[in-house]
């Protein structure tokens, strides 16, 4: 049988990002996808120009729903937005006994529009990490979660670690924000303090709305499909990267990645990319 995922996200309706780039990395990885909107947002490639949270009950109707019919092998959480709303996504993930969570702590759009509202922070580290096997933040959103800078390699790992104090079961920062111009390096630090670096060339390019969400969404269908919480780093790499590599020049802003690059990339002889893992 197909397995069934679930993402708990903010709609984008410029389709690049949130619930619209999960269900299209889901449906490129051949896994049924389910969906809980949290939020609408009026969005495009320029930016975010209106958000309308989701009522608590809405969310948790949605769950109930998905939760009472479906057998949610995996599961990715992106934009929350508020606490009342994070707390019925932790109830909903508690209720079904849900394994297999990735929480993707999603903050500041790229045009800077805020999609988690600072109060927020202290309920996602309290309530929501402890029941992650992953969390995926990016380089700002470790920052703010552990309350530390970084800057470099040795305070991104006491970034990770903090990270870790709050109970996920291991963390990877994401290096799309990183200062390195050849590498995109994604850091991972488990709670037995083993640790990996997954590195790929960095691409230049504009289209990069999204890339967060559709790379959480790839690692989630791994995770759906049995694979290791490693094999599932190493495929959403190599996703993430196809996706940046073949643009499709959509909008006048940071358009979407292309989620089709991956199975394309897939059928072409040598076409797959190479993610360095370094130990
Ligand atoms: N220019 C790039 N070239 C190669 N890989 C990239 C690039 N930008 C981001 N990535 C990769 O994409 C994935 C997502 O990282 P990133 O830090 O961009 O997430 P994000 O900021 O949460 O994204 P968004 O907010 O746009 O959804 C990571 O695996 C990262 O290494
Ligand atoms: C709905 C939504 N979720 C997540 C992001 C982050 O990319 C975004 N821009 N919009």
């Amino acid at each position: 049988m197909i397995r069934q995922v679930l993402t708990i996200a903010g709609s984008d309706s410029g389709g690049g990002a949130g619930i619209q780039a999960d269900i299209k990395t889901f449906q490129e990885l051949g896994v049924y996808s389910t969906s809980v909107v949290t939020a609408v947002t009026a969005q495009n490639t320029l930016g975010v120009s209106e958000i309308y949270p989701m009522a608590p009950k809405a969310v948790k109707a949605q769950l109930i729903a998905v939760g009472e019919d479906f057998d949610i092998a995996a599961l990715k959480t992106g934009m929350l937005f508020d606490a009342e709303i994070i707390g019925e996504t932790a109830s909903g993930i508690q209720q079904f006994g849900w394994k297999n969570v990735v929480v993707d702590p999603v903050m500041i759009a790229k045009g800077g529009a805020s999609l988690l509202q600072q109060a927020a922070v202290e309920a996602l580290k309290e309530y929501l990490l402890p029941l992650a096997l992953v969390v995926t933040p990016n380089i700002p959103e470790a920052e703010v979660i552990s309350g530390m800078d970084i800057k470099d390699t040795v305070s991104r790992r006491q970034a990770a670690a903090k990270i870790l104090s709050f109970g996920a079961d291991s963390v990877v920062i994401k290096g799309g924000h990183g200062t390195d111009p050849h590498m995109a390096e994604d850091f991972y630090l488990n709670q037995n303090g083993e640790e990996l670096l997954f590195r790929s060339p960095r691409i230049s390019t504009a289209q990069t709305h999204g890339t967060g969400c559709t790379f959480a969404a790839a690692l989630t269908t791994g995770l759906a499909k049995g694979q290791s919480l490693y094999e599932a780093i190493y495929t959403a790499k190599q996703f993430i990267q196809a996706a940046l590599s073949e643009e499709l020049h959509i909008g006048a802003g940071h358009g979407p990645t292309n989620h089709a690059a991956y199975q394309k990339s897939m059928c072409r002889k040598g076409g797959v990319h190479h993610v360095e893992v370094v130990r």
